[in-house]
């Protein structure tokens, strides 16, 4: 028998700047923020089937099991985008967990922006069809820019997604310390004056002219998760004092810290130092990556 899949990875999203301009009357942040794709990424894979199942693997899939698949994000797009399509939900998905749950990485938002363009494959739907982009913003903050899927600036509570800078080749290192931060806890936890857009004046002419230029930005939410979780200061100051590390920062609400390097294999270096010293932390080298593949229809046996 035929049987017809598609996959598409949910690559990490992380947020290389991160400005917190106000608050709105609904509770949600109006930020500015500067989102970059790695390469280290989740994979959802669709499956023609006689009902809807979902399944969790991968390293970081038990706690996601534990909560119970209704709830997750995945189940939740796929729902969403038959009910927008007027068809039967019948797939069996698989999301392979690879990205640390509530990580400030996007890990729900791109596994839900993923499940969109999988199945809208799976479903002889366009890609970039006005519905998917309708649904991505009522299934959270970070789905608009997971589903663009490129570097991206994002304003509003996240539904404002523009084209980004064209940035140079460099390579990322993702460090976390095993400490779950759910966004909406960092959020309540910030505290000070709100800050001004932060685009960038100008495309860097190299990584080191784009450390430079990021210096001058931010992660507002950095002190208050450093607030609620010191390991994520431990982070930085590792990042920090790797050789070859030209900027330390917390991504999205933490705790995930980037370190940005020149090249792979100083990232990779870097890497094993900091295993070395901390061999419980997840840590992974990756190269930017300026535009998320598509969905592809991948089995056909
Ligand atoms: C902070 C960011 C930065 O990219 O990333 P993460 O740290 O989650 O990766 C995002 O804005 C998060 O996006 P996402 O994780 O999809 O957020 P949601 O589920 O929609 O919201 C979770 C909670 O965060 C708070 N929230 C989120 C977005 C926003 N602009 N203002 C907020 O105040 C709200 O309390 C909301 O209930
Ligand atoms: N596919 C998924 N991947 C990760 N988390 C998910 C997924 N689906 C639902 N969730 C829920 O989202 C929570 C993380 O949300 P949030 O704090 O916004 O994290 P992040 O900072 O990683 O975006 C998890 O604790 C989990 O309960």
């Amino acid at each position: 028998m035929t049987t017809v899949s598609a996959a598409a990875a949910a690559a990490a999203k992380l947020n290389l700047y991160l400005h917190v301009l106000g608050k709105r009357p609904d509770g949600y942040h109006e930020l500015d923020s500067l989102v970059v794709f790695a390469t280290a990424h989740d994979l959802i894979t669709v499956t023609e089937a006689p009902g809807f199942s979902l399944a969790i693997d991968g390293p970081f899939g038990s706690t996601l099991v534990a909560e119970g698949t209704g709830r997750n994000l995945v189940s939740r797009a796929a729902h969403a985008l038959a009910d927008a399509l007027g068809r039967d939900p019948h797939v069996a998905i698989r999301l392979t967990k690879n990205l640390p749950v509530a990580s400030g990485i996007g890990g729900g938002s791109a596994d839900a922006a993923a499940t969109l363009k999988a199945l809208a494959e799976l479903w002889g739907v366009a890609q970039d069809d006005a519905r998917l982009v309708e649904l991505a913003p009522t299934l959270g903050a970070d789905v608009p820019v997971c589903l663009f899927g490129r570097t991206a600036y994002f304003g509003g509570a996240g539904e404002q997604v523009v084209a980004g800078p064209t940035l140079p080749p460099a390579a990322l290192l993702l460090v976390n310390p095993g400490v779950h931060m759910p966004t909406k806890d960092v959020f309540a936890a910030r505290t000070g004056a709100w800050s001004t857009a932060g685009r960038l004046e100008r495309d860097p002419v190299d990584v080191a002219d784009f450390a430079q230029l990021l210096r001058a930005r931010g992660n507002d939410l950095g002190a208050a998760a450093e607030s609620l979780s010191p390991a994520i200061t431990e982070v930085l100051a590792a990042l920090d004092a790797t050789p070859g590390c030209l900027l330390a920062r917390m991504s999205g609400s933490g705790a995930t810290c980037i370190g940005l390097y020149a090249d792979v294999a100083a990232a990779a270096s870097a890497a094993a130092l900091i295993n070395r010293v901390r061999p419980t932390w997840w840590v992974k080298a990756t190269a930017l990556l300026p535009e998320v593949p598509a969905a592809e229809v991948v089995a056909d046996a």
